[in-house]
This record gives C-alpha cells, sequence and structure tokens, in this order.
C-alpha cells in the first residue's frame, strides 16, 4: 500500500489565496490592509530565511509587513520597549518576535509584554490558556495548520485517536488542545513516555513534533494512519545538506493512510495560518 501524500504547499496556496480575497474585500470596503511586524533579533540565518519568507508572503496576500531588526547584543530592555512602541502603534495588527532570541532576552518576558490582541504566534499566556480552556483567542500558526490539514484529509476528527509527539508551548501542547477541542482522543508522549511504539500503534493521528530527524518508524504506525510531521531537521546529504522530518518517510509511506512531506508539508501551512491569524487580529482590532 502506498500513502496519499498531503499536500501542505498547495492547501497553503488556497489558504492564502482566500486571505488575500478577505483582505481586498475590506480594503474595497474602506479599511486599511492588516498590518505585521517581525522582530528579528541577530543574525541566525535559518531565522533570515524564516523572516524573508513571511515577508514576500505578507506581500502576495496584500497585507502590510513591517521588518525590525536588531543586532544580536539588543538588550532584553531595549527589545521590550520596542514591543511596547508596537504595542501602542494603532497601525500594527499583529507582532511576532522570531524565536529563539539571543540568551540576554527572555522569551517568556519577551511574549508576556506582547499586547495578547496582537499576539499572530499565539504564545501569550492569555492566548494558551484560552486555547486551554477551549475559548476563541488567537491560535498558534504550525498546530492550527496541522488541524487544518488534518480537516482538509479526513473531514471531522471527532472520535479520533490522535497521538502527539512533543509537549513544548509552542507545537505539542497547543496541538493536543485544538485535537481535544475537536473531540478527538488524544495522547501525548514526549522524552519520558515508555514505549513510543505501542502508543504509535494505537493512533489513528500522529503528530510528530520532537525534533528528531526520522525517528518514527513506517512499522510503529497502525495500518491506514494520518501522519502529520511537523518536524524540520538538517542532516548531512552528500556534500551538502537536505531537510527531514521527524518520522522515516518512506517507510511511512508504506503503512500509513497518508503523510506529509517535509518540506512542503507543515511549515507552509505555518506561514499561511499566520497571515490568517494577521486577518483575524486586525478584524477583531477594528471591531473593537
Ligand atoms: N514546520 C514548522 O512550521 C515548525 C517546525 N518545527 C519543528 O518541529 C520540531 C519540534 O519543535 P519544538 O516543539 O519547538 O521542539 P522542542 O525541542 O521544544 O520539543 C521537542 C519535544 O519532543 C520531545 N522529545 C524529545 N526526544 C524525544 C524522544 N526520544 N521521544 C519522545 N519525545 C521526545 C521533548 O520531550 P521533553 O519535553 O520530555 O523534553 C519535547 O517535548 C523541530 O524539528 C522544529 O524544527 C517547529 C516549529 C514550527
Ligand atoms: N515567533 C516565532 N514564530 C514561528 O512560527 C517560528 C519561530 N518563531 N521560529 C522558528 C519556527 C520555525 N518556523 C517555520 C516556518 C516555516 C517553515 C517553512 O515554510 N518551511 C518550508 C521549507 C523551508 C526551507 O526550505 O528551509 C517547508 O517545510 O516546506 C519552517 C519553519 C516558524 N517558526
Amino acid at each position: 500500500m502506498t500513502a496519499t501524500l498531503i499536500d501542505g504547499k498547495a492547501i497553503a496556496a488556497t489558504l492564502r489565496a482566500d486571505v488575500a480575497a478577505a483582505v481586498t474585500a475590506r480594503t474595497a470596503a474602506g479599511h486599511r490592509a492588516p498590518c505585521l511586524a517581525v522582530v528579528l533579533v541577530g543574525d541566525d540565518p535559518a531565522s533570515a530565511v524564516y523572516v524573508r519568507s513571511k515577508a514576500r508572503a505578507c506581500a502576495e496576500a496584500g497585507l502590510r509587513g513591517l521588518e525590525h531588526r536588531l543586532p544580536a547584543t539588543t538588550t532584553e530592555t531595549d527589545l521590550l520597549a520596542l514591543v511596547d512602541a508596537l504595542n501602542t502603534n494603532d497601525s500594527v495588527d499583529g507582532i511576532l518576535v522570531q524565536l529563539p532570541l539571543p540568551p540576554q532576552c527572555r522569551a517568556d518576558a519577551v511574549i508576556a509584554r506582547i499586547d495578547p490582541a496582537k499576539d499572530v504566534d499565539g504564545f501569550h499566556p492569555l492566548n494558551a490558556g484560552r486555547l486551554a480552556a477551549g475559548l476563541p483567542g488567537l491560535v498558534p500558526c504550525t498546530p492550527l495548520g496541522c488541524l487544518r490539514l488534518l480537516t482538509r484529509t479526513l473531514g471531522g476528527i471527532a472520535g479520533a485517536e490522535a497521538l502527539v509527539i512533543g509537549r513544548s508551548t509552542i507545537v505539542g501542547r497547543p496541538m493536543a488542545s485544538l485535537l481535544i477541542n475537536e473531540s478527538a482522543t488524544v495522547t501525548i508522549a514526549h522524552s519520558r513516555s515508555r514505549d513510543l511504539p505501542a502508543l504509535t500503534a494505537r493512533a489513528d493521528i500522529v503528530i510528530a513534533a520532537v525534533g528528531r530527524p526520522e525517528m518514527i518508524r513506517g512499522p510503529w504506525l497502525k495500518p491506514g494512519a494520518t501522519v502529520i510531521d511537523v518536524g524540520i531537521n538538517r542532516v548531512a546529504s552528500g556534500d551538502g545538506h537536505k531537510l527531514v522530518g521527524d518520522v522515516a518517510f518512506a517507510e511511512a509511506m508504506e503503512v500509513a493512510g497518508a503523510v506529509t512531506p517535509v518540506p512542503g508539508g507543515v511549515g507552509p501551512m505555518t506561514i499561511a495560518c499566520l497571515l490568517e491569524n494577521t486577518l483575524t487580529a486586525a478584524t477583531a482590532r477594528a471591531a473593537t
């Protein structure tokens, strides 16, 4: 059996087109274009690549994108002052501070300073709490993108056995909350979990967010399972590098019902959901 490939790139393009159409309708109705401010501290090359692709996606969807690049030596006080300025700038709808931050800037303190109404990453404790409580709020982009891929692939997921591997605040935990809110039966695994292959064997849905190249093996999977691979791992290949997920892709394709590739799976959905969240934030702010 060969699984269906879940084409995240194509599904993300559809979502981005929906956002673009909604932005056009808003501007035609006399509103200004939604505006996303991205803050990048330091010169980590991977972060610079993500920030560039976010800027390009904003422009294509008709959003205004602002980029704030600060040196790697920026103090936490200076970064908090920039966040304060963006919070009070009425023309800014969404604020994203690219992670990781250099060691002198505490991510928790910076995230907690962002106005929850502009927190398009959904990382602020107020938005995390709302999601955990099943209340409306801004939801982290990567898990939201995973949920969109699941509903596109399966229709509903109520009653399904879902396994989330990883319990980070940016992927695993919010993913589990989203799945519970959709009435899946959810298990969360992490580095202390016993017998991951046995947990995986029960799962109709597997979400892998571990950060370990090809750790989840094909024979662990329940035949026909839907596999969402969040992992982005850079590994040596020939003279250069390539990206692989947390799932052994070729093996999974032999057993699963549907699998996301890396690249071209969850990554593009993360960017599309960031645009969606910026539109959501702009719409909600305009209504208050
Ligand atoms: N596609 C996208 O848009 C995005 C992709 N990513 C990628 O997703 C992956 C996960 O990211 P993130 O959540 O930030 O990573 P973290 O390192 O914050 O979390 C990893 C989680 O995996 C768990 N884990 C580690 N080793 C094992 C193991 N052997 N068995 C079971 N669980 C294990 C850890 O457990 P414990 O808590 O016990 O330490 C932890 O909960 C990375 O590859 C990252 O690059 C991340 C964000 C966006
Ligand atoms: N505040 C904050 N919010 C984030 O959402 C955030 C962050 N910090 N720090 C880093 C992680 C990582 N992340 C990705 C986004 C898109 C792709 C993506 O589009 N990937 C392409 C491939 C990219 C490539 O080829 O390198 C793909 O999977 O097809 C990947 C990873 C967002 N993150």
